[in-house]
């Protein structure tokens, strides 16, 4: 892994600033899948390790998670990370909570809607997040497809909400707001600002980030697999992402910005792609910013 790290860290030496900012999606990401309902954890090897690279960074290492910044505090057992939570909407960066109200969505209707589908539907568990509302199909074949056909059928009849496909989950939650939008909302504030992000996911949800990430010439890095990825860098599991942590914290620490060479640039799809990728997130970033009008900071 080490041999690509330096090209990924390249810097051209005009554009110093751009040192990393390490951005985590969680499950399936730093933390292995748990079955059914129980709840990972975060051990202490993965939390010194984590410790260790935002002081290598200077505090420019963040969570980005579906999940809310209360639930990710009792994984990590702390109060002290940069978190973008529920997919942007809470965001603490430097000890400062910021939330997002979001009146575009019709907030009653749809828990309504998404309880009743979910009674509706045996094998289907209700995850209520407030703003957002998750259900969750776990094993089971004939619960996960009959929550596909009657999200896509509920969606359209719910005003200001959009659904996330997830492995095994389907989300509610307002439209705009995905993982690309968290991203947007971290790299606006102090330690994360003109910094090159480098962003870790595994599930359809963190799609948005990877294509995002590689419009900002950040890289994308998807643990597990998947036919279609916007990703550029795979890694097998959970246990590969901490090894690759520790090798950048490695060369983080062995060299200083200046002296990383710039004529290796990381590039694995054609030019045509990434074309491509470009007019998807000048449409999506158009669109979100339209939203942002209406939503308050
Ligand atoms: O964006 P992430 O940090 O990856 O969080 C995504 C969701 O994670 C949790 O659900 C998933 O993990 C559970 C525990 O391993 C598992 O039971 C479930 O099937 C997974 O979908 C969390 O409960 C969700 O709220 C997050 O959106």
């Amino acid at each position: 892994m080490t041999f690509a790290m330096h090209a990924l860290l390249a810097t051209p030496e005009d554009r110093p600033e751009m040192r990393p900012a390490i951005l985590l999606d969680i499950d399936g990401t730093l933390l292995g899948a748990v079955k059914g309902s129980r709840e990972p954890c975060a051990d202490k090897k993965l939390l010194a390790l984590l410790m260790e690279l935002r002081q290598a960074l200077d505090g420019a290492l963040a969570f980005v998670s579906g999940r809310s910044i209360e639930d990710i505090d009792c994984l990590f057992g702390n109060t002290d990370w940069n978190v973008a939570g529920l997919y942007g909407m809470e965001i603490r960066c430097g000890g400062r909570l910021r939330r997002l109200a979001i009146p575009i969505v019709d907030r009653p209707r749809m828990r309504a809607a998404v309880t009743e589908l979910a009674l509706k539907i045996p094998g289907v568990i209700l995850q209520d997040k407030g703003i957002m509302m998750t259900l969750h199909a776990h094993d089971d074949d004939a619960a996960w497809m009959e929550l596909l056909l009657q999200a896509s059928l509920l969606a359209p009849a719910l005003p200001g909400c959009d659904i996330q496909l997830r492995d095994r989950a389907i989300e509610f939650r307002p439209l705009g707001i995905t993982k690309a939008y968290a991203i947007e909302r971290l790299l606006r504030l102090a330690p994360f600002a003109d910094r090159k992000p480098w962003y870790f996911g595994d599930d359809h949800s963190d799609e948005a980030a990877f294509a995002h990430v590689r419009s900002l010439s950040g890289n994308a890095i998807l643990t597990g697999s998947r036919a279609a990825s916007w990703a550029t860098q795979h890694l097998a599991e959970p246990a590969e992402v901490r090894g690759y942590l520790c090798d950048l914290l490695g060369t983080l620490r062995r060299s200083a910005p200046a002296k990383l060479h710039p004529d290796k640039p990381y590039v694995c799809v054609p030019s045509d792609q990434m074309n491509f990728i470009a007019d998807v997130m000048v449409h999506t970033s158009s669109y979100e910013e339209r939203d942002l009008e209406r939503l308050s900071l």
